[in-house]
Parts: C-alpha cells; structure tokens; sequence
C-alpha cells in the first residue's frame, strides 16, 4: 500500500511580482516501510516536497493522499494532528530546547496527549533506549556531542510512534564517522518497520536507503531501487 501519495503536485511561492515554481507536476508513491533517499541541486525543491508530504506546507495544486486520505482542503488542525500521530521529523540542526534535558525533550511530543506521567515516562525511556542513549537523560543538549544531540532527536520523533519519519539533511551538521553511526540507527528504524524519507547532498548517507530521488528544478528527474 502506499502510505503516500502525490498526484500532479505544483507548489509556487509568490512574494510581490515574482513566482517561484518549487514544485512541477510532481507524482511520487512512497509505500509504507519504504527508505527512500531524496537528493538534487541546492534550491531544486527538496525541502518543499518534504515540508509537503510532513504536512507542514500546503501543494498550490494536485493532490495529496496520505493512508488513502485525500488532504486537500485539511485544517491546520487537522494537519498539526497528522504531525504528531502519523509523521514526525528529524532536522538538520537538532532543534532541541537547550533549557531542558534530554528526556524532556523527547517528552515534548507527548504532553499533547492523554498519558500519566508514568506512561510518558516508560514511553521516553524505551525512546531514548532505540536511540541509543538512555545514559544521557538527565543531560542538557549543551552537554552532548552533534551526534548525541541527533540521537535525542531522533528519540523525539519516534516517541509518539509515528509511522513515517522524515529527515531533511539529518547528518549535515555531523562529521562522517558521526553521521555513518546516525545513518546506521535510522536502518534500524526501518528494519523495525518505520517509512524513512530524508534529503541529503551527501552519496554516502543516501547509500543506506533502498530507493534514490533525484529532483531537478522541481521535477523528479530518476526514481530508482538502490
Ligand atoms: N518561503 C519561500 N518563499 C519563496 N521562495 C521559496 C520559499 N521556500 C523555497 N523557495 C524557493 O523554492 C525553490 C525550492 O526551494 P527548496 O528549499 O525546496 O529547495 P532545496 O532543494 O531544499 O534547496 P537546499 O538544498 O538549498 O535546501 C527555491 O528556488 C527556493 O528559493
């Protein structure tokens, strides 16, 4: 099945006279338990078709089916609900709340829901624990490494269980080594079941993915198996 579809998408940006064209009759199906790898040129429309299928922006045109549900015309409510039960993200520079610790971080999520502070806490620490970092807990994000800092995001956004976990240059602000140990838990995620989608400038990262994107000036320009 597949979990996200795209049919005929264009997405134009207009600020005062000019249009940008982000988006270009784009059709992409990414199935459920998918790795796919999205890479092309600075300013081809990575981040818009990713900010698209996260429904944190909306398409100009086409139409958007996520599990069968066509999201056109969807209130932002509705949008921000997908957000924290079907979708969640992981992003270049952590996005961490530097004033908290790293389980309260990762707890962020699911204060939005109807849990005892007991369930949130088991959630956190079986989080934490398929990051990799159940030691760090108590620590604050400026006490951590790039790597662990990413780790904690990554435990942020499996927390509520999303399904689906997009990435956009996750391993951009790491180092290889660091970013190869990132790479491999996010292998993990989707052998544990979890689609994957993430933008990266770097063959390397896009290698640990099964499916490869390639997007020129807002068109997909190859959909292959890797
Ligand atoms: N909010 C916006 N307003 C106007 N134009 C925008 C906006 N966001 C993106 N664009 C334009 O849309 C096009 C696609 O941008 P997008 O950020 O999706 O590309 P990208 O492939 O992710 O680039 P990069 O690799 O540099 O992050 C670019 O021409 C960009 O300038």
């Amino acid at each position: 099945m597949a979990a996200i579809e795209l049919k005929d998408i264009t997405k134009e940006y207009r600020s005062d006279e000019i249009i940008t064209s982000a988006l270009r009759n784009v059709n992409l199906k990414i199935g459920s338990g998918e790795f796919a790898a999205i890479m092309g040129a600075s300013g081809s429309g990575k981040t818009t078709l990713l900010n698209i299928i996260g429904c944190m922006d909306i398409p100009t045109s086409g139409t958007y089916l996520l599990d069968n549900e066509d999201l056109g015309g969807a209130k932002e409510k509705h949008l921000s609900s997908i957000r924290g039960k079907k979708i969640s993200f992981v992003f270049q520079h952590f996005a961490l709340i530097d004033d908290y610790t790293v389980f309260e971080n990762v707890e962020i999520p699911l204060m939005k829901q109807p849990l005892s502070k007991a369930e949130r806490k088991k959630k956190v620490l079986s989080a934490l624990k398929l990051a990799g970092i159940s030691n760090l807990a108590k620590k604050k994000p400026s006490n951590i490494s790039g790597g662990q800092k990413q780790r904690a995001a990554i435990a942020r956004a499996i927390v509520c269980q999303a399904e689906i976990i997009l990435a956009d240059e996750p391993t951009g602000a790491l180092d290889s080594k660091t970013g190869n140990e990132i790479m491999r838990v996010f292998s993990e995620l989707n052998n544990m079941g979890k689609t994957i989608i993430l933008i990266t400038h770097d063959k390397n990262v896009a290698s640990y993915a099964k499916r490869l994107i390639t997007i020129q000036d807002g068109s997909i320009l190859s959909d292959e198996a890797i």
